[in-house]
């Protein structure tokens, strides 16, 4: 043990440890850097005493967040059937007992509270289901490779971006070679007919005493099946791509060459359905409500057939058995629209974050200066602990899409975004790819700085970078729903259909994405900084001629929500006034 940790406790110490004992004149150069560097990074960046409320640029918490990222699902493959065939004492050949290939796994997706961010998804990139096991002799069956559920937070859109779907493919292929080979049976058949008449009319002739070329009597009665196999056999030499694709079904007793596998003949495939069907391309999905039940994204591959399902007269012994199918790969986009039920939307350093550190137990980051916050923060105000009287009485839980809860509210969510700045709609700044996450918000609050110059231009600026936005969405999300509507199945007889596509239902713009007609209200912070009254009286003012009609909504859009538009000075700081924000809240959420 190192003299340190221990001081000795006998008087001959200072003597055994001189340097120990040594008289000091003052604290060494290096404690005193690491005091002055704490202290530093520890103070406020104001000089008002340091608080929950007004907290040092480093004590914040920071979660991983993500909020949009791509991920490949690799659904599971179907396992093969087996060729197997019983062996005992005394009896030479056994009957087939090959057990059939596990069913690949599945893709699900959910959608459940708890979940805030999507970081752990975009960290994997790729999620890739079990695949079946194969089967084994004495009519094992393999196992059904393992199901994935992605679990994502609620507010998560699901668009699919790609596909590919062998089973599909080799569907149509099939389809394909049968229909070529039906064309070429259908021309054989002409041929045929078109040589009997040619033979009838001869006939006819000869009988009528007239005369006919030898060569050509020969060539007509030559054997017509004959003649039609060879043409099969040389056209399928010509092109071996037009090999018949049912063949690289089959699965050949092991030890079998590929000249046997040319040289046999095989059964018609079975028709096989899938127990889950794949959803039809693209999916796309708004995760808006937590998902009762997973929801199939991507289905497995089916397993192969062991060799006693293909006993018969012809094959008393099938020494083969089938591949499990291919399973499909699918490209998905994540995009996470944080559902919270109040949107703060501000310019950068207005007092977001304190505002939402004074409402819940965020710790969110807070520093004077613009663009402390870089990612979405939600915060949870708790209504009802269930410890007494809750703090608001409120109505019944309203979502985000119209629908009543039957349980009683006793939370709402809160979401800070990073500060707005001027031509924001245009990508400058950081907080255009953030107010998505507000567009879904049931309220907008705008935090306005009544310090930072006239608090009604601040407004103005704010909704109209808002409105800029929603215009923006709207014609974005219109785009992509023609998209959505146009058939590109190309497998389908005719061209690219444009014409059928509904597109009547598309002129009315989504609701969701109505952001002017959401209730809003105005939060007027830093109210405790000196001569602040005469603007917010003047906020004030704006606001009640905007609800009694005499100015125009901020935003300029008609029909917008101006119903009861207020202004609630607040100091964040010092947590004044914030109880009445809560109030007020609730009573818009329950409007
Ligand atoms: N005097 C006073 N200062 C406040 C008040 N609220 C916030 N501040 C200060 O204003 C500065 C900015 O606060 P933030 O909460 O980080 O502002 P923000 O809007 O989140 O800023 P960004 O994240 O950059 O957009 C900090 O120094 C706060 O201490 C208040 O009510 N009164
Ligand atoms: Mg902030």
């Amino acid at each position: 043990m190192s003299p340190r940790c221990k001081a000795p406790s006998f008087t001959l110490a200072p003597f055994l440890y001189p340097s120990l004992y040594a008289p000091r004149a003052g604290p060494s150069a290096r404690v005193i850097a690491r005091v002055s560097l704490q202290k530093r990074c520890t103070s406020t960046v104001n000089n008002l005493p340091e608080s929950r409320l007004n907290p040092a640029p480093e004590d914040f918490s920071s979660p991983s967040f993500a909020d949009k990222t791509d991920l490949t699902l690799y659904a599971g493959r179907g396992g093969n059937g087996c060729v197997s065939f019983l062996r005992e004492m005394f009896l030479a050949e056994g009957p087939p007992n090959g057990g059939d290939g596990g069913a690949g796994g599945n893709i699900y997706i959910q959608a459940a509270y708890g979940e805030t961010s999507l970081h752990k998804i975009a960290r994997k990139q790729f999620v890739r289901a079990g695949r079946g096991k194969h089967g084994q002799g004495s009519a094992k069956g393999g196992t059904k490779g393992d199901d994935v559920v992605i679990t994502v937070p609620v507010g998560t859109i699901v668009r699919e971006i790609e596909r590919s779907d062998p089973a599909a493919e080799e569907a149509m292929n099939i389809k394909v070679y049968q229909a070529i080979q039906k064309e070429k049976r259908k021309e054989i058949r002409l041929a045929e007919e078109e040589r009997r008449r040619k033979q009838k009319q001869k006939a006819l002739a000869k009988a009528q005493g007239e005369e006919v070329d030898e060569a050509e009597e020969e060539e007509l009665e030559e054997e017509p099946l004959e003649r039609s196999s060879r043409a099969v056999e040389m056209e399928e030499d010509e092109d071996p791509e037009l090999d018949d694709p049912t063949r690289h079904k089959w699965l050949l007793y092991p030890g079998m060459s590929k000249g046997d596998m040319k040289g046999s003949a095989f059964p018609r495939l079975p028709r096989r359905t899938k127990m889950y069907n794949q959803p039809p391309a693209p999916v796309h999905l708004d995760l808006s409500r937590p998902t009762v039940q997973p929801i199939l994204l991507a289905t497995g591959g089916i397993g192969g057939l062991g060799n006693p399902h293909f006993t018969s007269k012809d094959h008393p012994r099938p020494f083969f058995a089938t591949k499990g199918e291919d399973a499909v790969t699918m490209k998905i986009e994540l995009e996470l629209k944080l559902l919270a039920d109040v949107g703060l939307v501000g310019l950068p350093n207005a007092g977001k974050s304190t505002l939402l550190r004074s409402l819940t137990n965020s710790r969110t980051r807070v520093g004077n200066w613009a663009f402390t916050t870089l990612q979405p923060n939600i915060g949870t105000v708790v209504l009802d602990k269930y410890s007494g009287r809750p703090a608001v009485s409120a109505s019944m839980r309203r979502n985000p899409d119209g629908s009543q809860d039957s349980e009683r509210r006793t939370r709402f969510t809160i979401a800070d975004i990073p500060g707005l700045i001027e031509g924001a709609h245009l990508d400058r700044g950081l907080g255009i790819a953030f107010l998505r996450h507000v567009e879904r918000a049931a309220v907008l609050a705008f935090v306005i700085d009544l310090g930072a110059g006239n608090a009604v231009k601040a407004l103005d600026a704010l909704w109209r970078e808002v409105g800029l936005y929603a215009q923006m969405r709207e014609e974005e999300e219109h785009d992509r729903e023609v998209e959505s509507k146009i058939d590109w199945d190309l497998t389908s007889p005719g061209t690219v259909n444009l014409l059928n596509a509904d597109f009547a239902s598309l002129d009315a713009p989504p609701a969701a994405l109505d952001i002017t007609g959401k209730p809003w209200f105005v939060v007027a912070t830093k109210a405790d900084l000196p001569e602040t009254q005469a603007n917010f009286r003047e906020l004030k003012a704006y606001l009640e001629s905007i609800t009694q009609g005499d100015a125009p909504h901020p935003s300029g859009v008609e029909s917008s929500w101006t119903k009861n538009c207020t202004a609630i000075p607040v100091s964040a700081i010092n947590g004044q006034g914030v109880d009445r924000i809560t109030h007020w809240i609730v009573g818009l959420l329950d409007e």
